[in-house]
């Protein structure tokens, strides 16, 4: 199981989630985030702790025109993609970087068996508010859960052992509940979640 930590915007905090044992790491270009970060910082911060972490690049709303002139600026290794985009965009998309493609609850039924089997395309579903810090109903989705999917709403140290227990997602994501204001993290938070998480499906972790 992977934990990622989003909302990275200094050298300093990407240091901080791979040392604490992230495997991957977030870098927010909706320019509606509060934790919005240049192509610039992003690459940088990558760089700082080398390519055994994955770079993710999240978008929302965003062309693939711009999606893809950000992930190439920042050297991101993969994807995350959040609002309604058609399979084309999908498609073409996957053809240059893995992607996560985030979903509400609500669009699962929808839009889960388009992306079922295609390797290229991870499901991840999250909260209608995107870096909101609210958990889903992790006990009403158990039966419509996906394989494979990876999990973000809300969750934080406090959490994240009971969401892996009760849907077994194949990667959990989380950003407001590991800050201490946004785009800042909190070290004691963000070693608590990956210690926490890690823990929870059996997964060593650095002391
Ligand atoms: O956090 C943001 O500002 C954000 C903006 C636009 C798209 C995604 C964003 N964050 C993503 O939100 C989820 C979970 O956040 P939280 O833990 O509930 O605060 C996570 O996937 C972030 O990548």
């Amino acid at each position: 199981m992977k934990v990622k930590v989003c909302g990275t915007t200094s050298v300093h905090d990407a240091l901080l989630s791979a040392e604490a044992g992230a495997d991957a790491l977030g870098f927010i270009f909706a320019p509606v985030s509060r934790r919005l970060v240049t192509a610039g910082v992003a690459r940088e911060a990558g760089l700082s702790v080398g390519p055994a972490v994955a770079r993710v690049g999240v978008f929302l709303n965003q062309g693939l025109d711009e999606v893809l002139r950000l992930s190439e600026a920042a050297r991101v290794s993969a994807v995350q993609i959040h609002g309604p985009v058609s399979s084309l965009y999908l498609e073409q998309l996957a053809a240059y970087y893995p992607v996560l493609r985030v979903l509400r609850p609500a669009d699962l039924a929808q839009e889960q068996g388009v992306w079922r089997g295609r390797g290229r395309v991870t499901l991840m579903l999250d909260a209608p508010e995107p870096g909101g810090g609210q958990p889903l109903d992790w006990a009403g989705l158990r039966t419509q859960f996906p394989a494979g999917a990876w999990l973000a709403g809300g969750l934080g140290p406090q959490n994240v052992a009971e969401a892996i227990r009760v849907l077994g997602p194949a990667g959990v994501d989380a950003v407001s509940r590991l800050e201490v204001q946004p785009g800042v993290k909190n070290p004691d938070a963000v070693r608590a979640f990956v210690r926490a998480a890690k823990q929870a499906a059996g997964q060593s972790y650095p002391q």
